[in-house]
């Protein structure tokens, strides 16, 4: 059956709409029409009045721990998430168990997640095991479907190696999707080296472990003319470094994540192991350089990092516990919170971040509301307030610091394909 789409807000930065208007799914599942007063016979009609409808956003950067680590995400699960957060696109990171370094495992990925509640994409790892010591086979990775190389949460320590892999990358086509952090300024610190880490007694990681890593890659990237994609950017200088490297021309693209521009260093306090990720939650400064990115387009779009642990995983003391945060399902309702209700950025720059830009840097199809074009399409209350509740959550793990908090801005609806 056709499904109209009433009375709506239609953003589509791609084609330059933003108007009060019905939208039109045909049985095929793709969009048909664009306008006034539609009407069609035997059409299921959804009243989209006071809404927002949107192409489907996309989020290249999740943890959906698919093959091996199930008890944390599985793909029903992290889908489901996915879903519930409006994003009608997910593309999974390689660091599973085995990573996802050969071709078998990103067939069986893409096998697992058909018919899912959202499409899935894949990134391959750069090497086998992610252990950096032997290239992966990235062309048969290519053949398998991949749509970037990287090595999130691995990152390379060695630069001839990655000059290597991306001299590869850019034979293959392919963007390195890049965790920039040097780990031998890491080492075994476990939040931002600052005041707060100082109060709390734990070993810093100082930011010239991102700036570092940020600043090597862009080099590399230079070299060898691969795309690269910094992921998680949270620092001021890593923002600038990624400016001036686009003013040069660098063939370079940058994300960060909403908790690098909603949360501080300070979300540690309490010894919060929630609060515990890579890279870490930083300061104000931080944030206030983050949000200039995104508003000149340093930082091209907004991932989640959703990075899913299990509950004794999280429950151990903060020296022990992993690094990550969910974030499929509470996405949309920072970047409304945060940079939509103060005038920051427009919804339709929010939908050019979080649809538009994934789906073009990674060559994805979606994005706009083309006529024709496929239905994944996103539906949500740009108003609505609601409280986030940790155990209503479809995803498999409970790790938010936002349990209890007052958001703006609520997912209604996804259709992926029409569905
Ligand atoms: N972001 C995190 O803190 N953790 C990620 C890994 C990563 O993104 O580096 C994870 O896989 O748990
Ligand atoms: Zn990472
Ligand atoms: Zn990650």
């Amino acid at each position: 059956m056709e499904k109209l789409l009433k009375g709506g807000r239609v953003i589509d930065p791609a084609n330059g709409r933003d108007e009060i208007a019905d939208l039109l799914v045909g049985d095929d599942g793709t969009i048909k029409a664009i306008g006034a007063n539609l009407t069609a016979a035997d059409t299921e009609v959804i009243d989209c009045a006071g809404y927002v409808v949107s192409p489907g956003l996309i989020d290249i950067h999740v943890h959906l721990r698919v093959p091996g680590q199930e008890y944390k995400e599985d793909m029903a699960t992290g889908t489901a998430a996915a879903k519930n957060g409006g994003f009608t696109a997910i593309a999974c990171q390689p660091n599973t168990s085995p990573p996802i370094d050969h071709s078998s495992i990103v067939k069986d990925i893409l096998a697992q997640a058909e018919g899912a509640d959202a499409r899935v994409y894949v990134v391959g790892a750069v090497s086998k095991g992610l252990k950096n010591e032997e290239l992966a086979e990235m062309s048969e990775l290519k053949d398998a479907g991949v749509i970037g190389i990287g090595d999130d949460a691995y990152p390379v320590y060695e630069s001839g190696f990655l000059r290597r892999a991306m001299e590869y990358c850019k034979m293959l086509d392919l963007p390195y999707v890049a965790h920039c952090e040097d780990k031998d300024i890491t080492t075994d610190g476990v939040m931002n080296e600052g005041y707060v880490s100082t109060v709390l007694g734990l070993k810093g990681i100082n930011r010239a472990a991102e700036n570092i890593g940020t600043a090597r890659n862009i080099i590399l990237a230079e070299t060898t003319g691969c795309h690269l994609h910094v992921l998680h950017v949270s620092t001021k200088e890593s923002v600038e470094i990624v400016r001036h490297a686009k003013s040069l021309g660098a063939p370079v693209t940058a994300e960060t994540c909403p908790q690098y521009f909603a949360l501080t260093d300070e979300a540690c306090y309490g010894y919060n192991t929630n609060a515990k990720m890579s890279p870490s939650l930083r300061t104000k400064e931080d944030q206030e350089a983050i949000v200039a990115g995104l508003i000149d387009g340093t930082l091209d779009l907004i991932a989640t990092d959703h990075a899913p642990h299990a509950p004794h995983e999280k429950e151990q003391e903060f020296a022990r516990a992993p690094f990550g945060m969910l974030g499929l399902e509470t996405s949309l309702g920072l970047v409304i919170t945060h940079l939509v209700k103060p005038g920051i950025l427009t919804l339709s720059q929010v939908i050019e971040k979080m649809s538009v830009a994934p789906a073009k840097i990674f060559k994805l199809p979606g994005g706009s509301l083309t006529i024709g074009a496929p239905a994944d399409i996103t539906i949500f209350d740009p108003d609505a307030e609601w409280t986030v509740d940790v155990n209503a959550f479809k995803s498999k793990s409970r790790n938010s610091v936002l349990h209890g908090v007052t958001l703006t801005g609520k997912p209604i609806a996804t259709l992926v394909g029409g569905r």
